[in-house]
C-alpha cells in the first residue's frame, strides 16, 4: 500500500479531481433515485397534475448526464495518471536493476522479473485508476445516501443494514490472512509458470538437439496446469462464501419491505416515507457491489505491491560522486576478497597489478574465478574486504558512470539487440555517426560481411543475435567497444570453434580493439598467453603463479600443467 501511496501523492491534483468528480457522479446518480421516489409517491397519491412530474424528469436527466460525464471524466483523467504512473514504476524498476549489484539482479530469473514488470505491474492499473477514485466515491456516495434514509426512518435503516453486515463479514471471512497466504502461492505459481514458459522458448534448441522436446514439453504443461488447478481449487473453496457475501450485502430490500409494512400498518411511518426508502434501497445496490469488487482488488494489491517494492528497496552499488576522474589506467588489487554467498571466498585475498597499457592473460582452471575477478574490476559486485584500485584510486571513489565509460567487456556469450546492426554497434556511443559505425566495423573485421546482407547495415538481426554465426556476432561486438573505446579492454576470448577464416578475422579484430590499451583477457589460446605482457594463474580465488610464458613453464608448476593439459585437448590450437 505505501508503494501505491507513493505513487498516487506524486500525481496527487490529478488524483483529488478524479476522486472528486467520482463522488460528483455517484452522489448525483443517487439523487435521480430520489427524484424517482418522489414520481412513484405523487403517482400512488394520485397526483395527476403535470407540472409536479415534468421538473422531476427533467431533473433525472440531468443527474443521469451529470453522473455520466463526471463519472467519464474521472475515469479519464484518474487513467491518464495511472498509466503515467505505471510508466515511472516500470522505469524506476529499470533504473533500478542498473544501480543493484549485478549478481542480485541475476538471482531472480528473465521469467520472474518480465512478470513483475509486466504483469504485475499492470495489475495495479486497477488499483490506482479505479479503486483511488471509484471505492472513495462508492464509499462516500452510500454514507451519504444512509445519513438521508435515517432522516426519513432511523429504524428501517438501521434494519436495512442487517443484510449488507452480514454479507460483509461472510465476504470478509475469504479475506483474511488466509486469502492473502492464497494469493502470494497463487503468484509464486504464476511465476513459475511464466519461468518454465520462458525456458521453454528460450532452450528450444537444447531441447530439440537432446531430443527432450516431450520430457520439456511436460515440465511446461505441467506448470500450465498446476496453475489452473491451483485457481480452480481456491476458487472452489471460496465460491459459496463470496456469492453469500456478494448476494446478501446489497440486499437492505429483504429488511426493509417486511418491516416497513409492519410500521405502515401500525402507523409509524407514511407511505411516502416507506415508498422512498424501498427505492433508495435499490439505489445501493451497484455501489455495494462495486465495493466489495474493490475489496478482493484491495487484497491482492499488498502482495503484488511487494514483490514490486521487494526490487524497489533493493540495494544498491554504492554510487557517490566525489568529483573523482579516473586519469590513468593502472589497475591494483589489494588484499581483494569476495564471496558470492557470504560463506565460499571465490577471490582470496589476492592482491596483483596491471600496469597501464599491458596485456594480462588470466588462465586457470574452471571455476577459479577469472570471470568474477574481471566482474570485481567493472564493480558488477562489491569487494568484501581489500580494494581495487585503478589509477590509484579506490575504484568505489569513481561515479559508476564513470568507471563504465573507461571499460570495455566484450563477452564469449554475446548478447545482441533485436535491432538493426548499425544500432547494435552504436550501443557503444550512442551519438556516433554511421560514417564511425562503418569504420569501427571495417577494423572489427565485419564491415564486409555486414554489406553482404540483403539491407547492410540496417539488417535487424533477431532476438539475442539469433541469425548471425558466433564469430560474426562476436566481431560485431568487438566493433561496438571499439565505438566506445573505452582505456581498460576485459576480453573473455572465445572458447567455441570458430572456423579459420573467421578465426583470422577475430584475431585481426581483437589486435585492432586492444591496441595501447589496458587489457586484462582470459585467455584460452597459447599464441594469446604467449603475447601477454604477464600470465596470471588463478586457481580457487589465489594467483598461484606469475610471469611469462617462458618463467612459468621454467616453474614447472600448475601453468605448465594447464599448457601440457590444454596441448592434448582439442580445443587448444597449438598450430596457429
Ligand atoms: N553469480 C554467481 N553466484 C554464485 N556463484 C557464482 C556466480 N558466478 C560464479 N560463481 C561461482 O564462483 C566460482 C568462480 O566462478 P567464475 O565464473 O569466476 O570462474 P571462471 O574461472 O571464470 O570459470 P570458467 O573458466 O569455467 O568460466 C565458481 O565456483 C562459480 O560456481
Amino acid at each position: 500500500m505505501e508503494l501505491i501511496k507513493h505513487y498516487v501523492r506524486k500525481r496527487k491534483g490529478s488524483y483529488f479531481i478524479s476522486v472528486l468528480l467520482a463522488i460528483v457522479g455517484v452522489v448525483t446518480g443517487l439523487f435521480s433515485y430520489i427524484y424517482m421516489a418522489k414520481i412513484i409517491v405523487n403517482l400512488i397519491n394520485g397526483a395527476n397534475d403535470m407540472s409536479l412530474y415534468t421538473p422531476l424528469c427533467i431533473n433525472i436527466l440531468i443527474t443521469f448526464v451529470i453522473k455520466e460525464v463526471a463519472a467519464g471524466i474521472s475515469t479519464s483523467i484518474s487513467h491518464t495518471a495511472t498509466f503515467n504512473s505505471l510508466g515511472e514504476i516500470r522505469n524506476d524498476i529499470s533504473k533500478k536493476l542498473f544501480k543493484m549489484p549485478l549478481g542480485d539482479v541475476l538471482s531472480r530469473t528473465s521469467g520472474e522479473l518480465k512478470n513483475i514488470i509486466v504483469e504485475q505491474v499492470d495489475s495495479m492499473e486497477t488499483s490506482l485508476a479505479h479503486l483511488v477514485p471509484e471505492f472513495t466515491a462508492n464509499l462516500v456516495g452510500p454514507i451519504l445516501l444512509f445519513i438521508y434514509m435515517f432522516t426519513l426512518d432511523w429504524r428501517l435503516t438501521l434494519l436495512s443494514l442487517i443484510p449488507f453486515v452480514v454479507g460483509m463479514v461472510t465476504m470478509m471471512s475469504v479475506m483474511n490472512a488466509h486469502y492473502k497466504e492464497m494469493f502470494g502461492k497463487s503468484v509464486a505459481i504464476g511465476q513459475h509458470m511464466n519461468n518454465s514458459i520462458v525456458e521453454y522458448i528460450n532452450g528450444i534448441e537444447v531441447i530439440k538437439t537432446f531430443n527432450q522436446s516431450e520430457s520439456s514439453y511436460k515440465k511446461y504443461a505441467d506448470a500450465v496446469y498446476d496453475n489452473a488447478s491451483f485457481y480452480y481449487n481456491w476458487m472452489g473453496e471460496s465460491m459459496n462464501r463470496v456469492a453469500i457475501g456478494r448476494l446478501l450485502s446489497p440486499m437492505g430490500i429483504i429488511t426493509i419491505i417486511p418491516f416497513g409494512i409492519l410500521f405502515y400498518i401500525n402507523g409509524s411511518i407514511d407511505l411516502g416515507n416507506l415508498i422512498t426508502l424501498i427505492v433508495l434501497s435499490f439505489a445501493t445496490v451497484s455501489s455495494i457491489l462495486k465495493i466489495m469488487n474493490y475489496m478482493d482488488d484491495m487484497s491482492r494489491i499488498s502482495t503484488i505491491t511487494s514483490e514490486i517494492g521487494k526490487i524497489l528497496d533493493s540495494r544498491e552499488l554504492e554510487n557517490i560522486d566525489k568529483g573523482e576522474k579516473i586519469e590513468s589506467y593502472n589497475i591494483e588489487l589489494q588484499d581483494v576478497d569476495f564471496s558470492y554467498d557470504g560463506k565460499n571466498k571465490v577471490i582470496d585475498n589476492l592482491s596483483m597489478e596491471i600496469k597501464e597499457s599491458s596485456v594480462s592473460a588470466l588462465v586457470g582452471p574452471s571455476g577459479s574465478g577469472k570471470t568474477t575477478f574481471c566482474n570485481l574490476i567493472a564493480r558488477f559486485w562489491d569487494v568484501n574486504s581489500g580494494e581495487i584500485l585503478i589509477g590509484g584510486k579506490n575504484i568505489k571513489d569513481y561515479k559508476i558512470e564513470n568507471l563504465m565509460n573507461s571499460i570495455s567487456m566484450v563477452f564469449q556469450d554475446v548478447y545482441l539487440f533485436e535491432d538493426s546492426i548499425e544500432n547494435n554497434i552504436k550501443f557503444g556511443r550512442q551519438n556516433a555517426s554511421h560514417e564511425e559505425v562503418i569504420e569501427a566495423a571495417k577494423k572489427a573485421r565485419c564491415h564486409e560481411f555486414i554489406e553482404a546482407l540483403p539491407e547492410g547495415y540496417n539488417t535487424i538481426i533477431g532476438e539475442g543475435g539469433a541469425s548471425l554465426s558466433g564469430g560474426e556476432k562476436q566481431r560485431i561486438s568487438i566493433a561496438r567497444a571499439m565505438l566506445k573505446d573505452a582505456d581498460i579492454i576485459i576480453f573473455d576470448e572465445a572458447t567455441a570453434n570458430i572456423d579459420p577464416e573467421n578465426e583470422d578475422k577475430l584475431k585481426e579484430a581483437i589486435e585492432s580493439l586492444t591496441k595501447n590499451k589496458t587489457v586484462i583477457m582470459i585467455a584460452h589460446r597459447l599464441k594469446t598467453i604467449r603475447n601477454a605482457d604477464q600470465i596470471l594463474v588463478l586457481k580457487d580465488g589465489e594467483i598461484v603463479e606469475r610471469g611469462n610464458h617462458e618463467k612459468l613453464i621454467e616453474n614447472n608448476g600448475l601453468y605448465s600443467d594447464l599448457i601440457n593439459a590444454k596441448a592434448k585437448a582439442e580445443s587448444w590450437k597449438l598450430n596457429n
